[in-house]
């Protein structure tokens, strides 16, 4: 790999001569492949896999399988995602006891969002935001495919958040950085590295915590990670929230055997990274603060929403409600809200109901809780978000199991034919029991109603099917 003379230099500084060695070595090998289950939907173990010690969901594979060509994936039965990156969980699990509202503010893809959704206490909120407009839409997609209802997924600037106060227990920023760690993945981010873009980047992330510094409740944690090597945007940065923010550093438990480095400035406080040489994964930063500081609290106004509503006989405005047959679509309905918003039926836990409104009020929001459909006609058409729901009631509606090629076509939004048993009207469509999405049968085919942006666009379909299950 041809690595940029000055990153050689100070990383070289950091690390020593014997290590900076390693690091380099260890750069040109494969990268590992791994993947997280998503155990409310299938408590499946991948086969010739090991597991990611610092994560129990975690497993690394022995190979790249074509994953875009595995229905499962799509199903939202795992996430692939890099292991180093889920020892997020070790902070979750070791601070995080009792149910909280969450944000995580640089989210896509998803990784840590999707990983945090599972680890999360039950009866947590989790808020998770992008600000590139095309990257949110990727973010809302994993959430949804992973399929827990206490998720809000919003596209703002962090800027946009900070008139809303105390209103989270956690907040991680896995801030946008150099990346040096991900050299052996990423061949632009080799390219793209400088000095200068080092400096944009600290300097950057310091905007990004002091405007998300004041919606962090006074005894919340910080997560803030990178997946970066150099001091600028790691210790100094910690060091810099600690003390211009007022916040304290917490220790980590781990084992010897995960082979994690600590703080490398010399400075007393805990931190936590990953090199390749050392850990089996990518290069991660990552240090848990609680916030000392006073945060006064901020009342804000919420902007009252426009209600769902359509025109009854004579010109009246009706407010849509949601018929009792939807809610059942949803296991234990009592615990959610439901409300029409335009043409859209949707059902969010109830619990939180304030802090969505107030959100609703204040942000983008692209998707929130369990969409459950949408009126067309007279007709409710169940959504794909509903499908794909952890919380979906499975004899709301007929099922029919599909074969792997009927499985792919209907993933590229191709006709399905299902067969003659099979009643009309929407129907759930799985493979190997999971749930695929619907289509609504009307006899001598079935309409496909996989979302039209998510389908598969490849036309190649792999010679040997992917099977990481067995
Ligand atoms: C390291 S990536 C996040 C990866 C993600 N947490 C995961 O685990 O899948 C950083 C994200 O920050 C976003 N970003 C870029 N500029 C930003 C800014 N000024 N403020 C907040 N986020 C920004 C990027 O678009 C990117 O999605």
């Amino acid at each position: 790999m041809n690595l940029p003379s000055d990153f050689i230099l100070r990383t070289r500084e950091l690390l020593g001569d014997v290590e900076f060695a390693a690091l380099t070595e260890a750069l040109e090998k494969d990268t590992p492949v791994s993947i997280r289950m998503n155990t409310d939907k299938c408590g499946l173990v991948p086969l010739e896999s090991t597991s990611v010690p610092w994560c129990r969901e975690g497993y690394y594979l022995s190979g790249r399988p074509s994953f875009t060509f595995d229905p499962l994936f799509h199903a939202g039965c795992y996430y692939v995602q890099e292991a180093s990156s889920m020892f997020l969980e070790q902070a979750l699990r070791q601070y995080v006891h009792e149910p909280v509202t969450m944000l995580d503010l640089c989210a896509a893809p998803g990784g840590k969002s999707t990983l945090a959704r599972s680890v999360l206490p039950e009866g947590s909120l989790l808020v998770a935001n992008e600000v590139m407009r095309n990257r949110s839409q990727v973010l809302a997609e994993n959430l949804i495919k992973w399929g827990n209802p206490g998720v809000i997924v919003t596209n703002n600037d962090p800027a946009d958040f900070t008139e809303l106060g105390p209103l989270f227990d956690v907040i991680l920023t896995d801030v946008p950085c150099s990346g040096e760690g991900m050299f052996r993945k990423d061949e632009v981010a080799v390219q793209e590295w400088s000095i200068e873009n080092v400096d944009t980047c600290w300097q950057r992330q310091r905007r990004i915590l002091r405007d998300i510094w004041p919606c962090l409740k006074t005894g919340g944690l910080l997560i803030y990670s990178t997946c970066t090597y150099n001091r600028e945007e790691n210790e100094d940065n910690v060091a810099w929230i600690a003390q211009e923010l007022g916040a304290e550093v917490l220790p980590l438990e781990t084992q010897p055997d995960w082979r994690i480095t600590g703080n490398l400035t010399g400075t007393e406080f805990p931190v936590y990274r990953f090199l390749p040489h050392k850990t089996t994964g990518e290069g991660l930063f990552l240090a848990v603060l609680r916030k000392t500081a006073d945060e006064p609290a901020v009342s804000v106004r919420t902007k009252t929403g426009g209600k769902a509503s359509k025109k009854g006989k004579g010109g009246k405005v009706v407010a849509l409600q949601v018929p009792k047959e939807m809610k059942a679509w949803v296991q234990g309905a009592g615990d959610y809200v439901f409300e029409v918003n335009d043409s859209e039926a949707m059902a969010f836990p109830a619990a939180y109901k304030d802090t969505y409104d107030l959100l609703k009020s204040q942000l983008r929001i692209l998707h929130a809780g369990i969409s459950l459909g949408e009126l067309k006609g007279k007709d409710w058409q169940p959504s794909h978000a509903l499908a794909m729901s952890t919380v979906f009631e499975r004899d709301s509606f007929p099922m029919a199991e599909l074969t792997y090629s009927q499985a792919i076509a209907y993933l590229r939004k191709e006709a399905v034919v299902l067969s003659p048993e099979v009643p009309r009207g929407y129907v759930t469509l799985t493979y190997q029991g999971q749930v695929l999405g619907f289509a609504k049968n009307i006899g001598n085919r079935a309409n496909n109603l996989y979302p039209q942006e998510w389908r598969i666009r490849s036309g190649y379909l792999p010679e040997i099917i992917p099977d990481l299950f067995g």
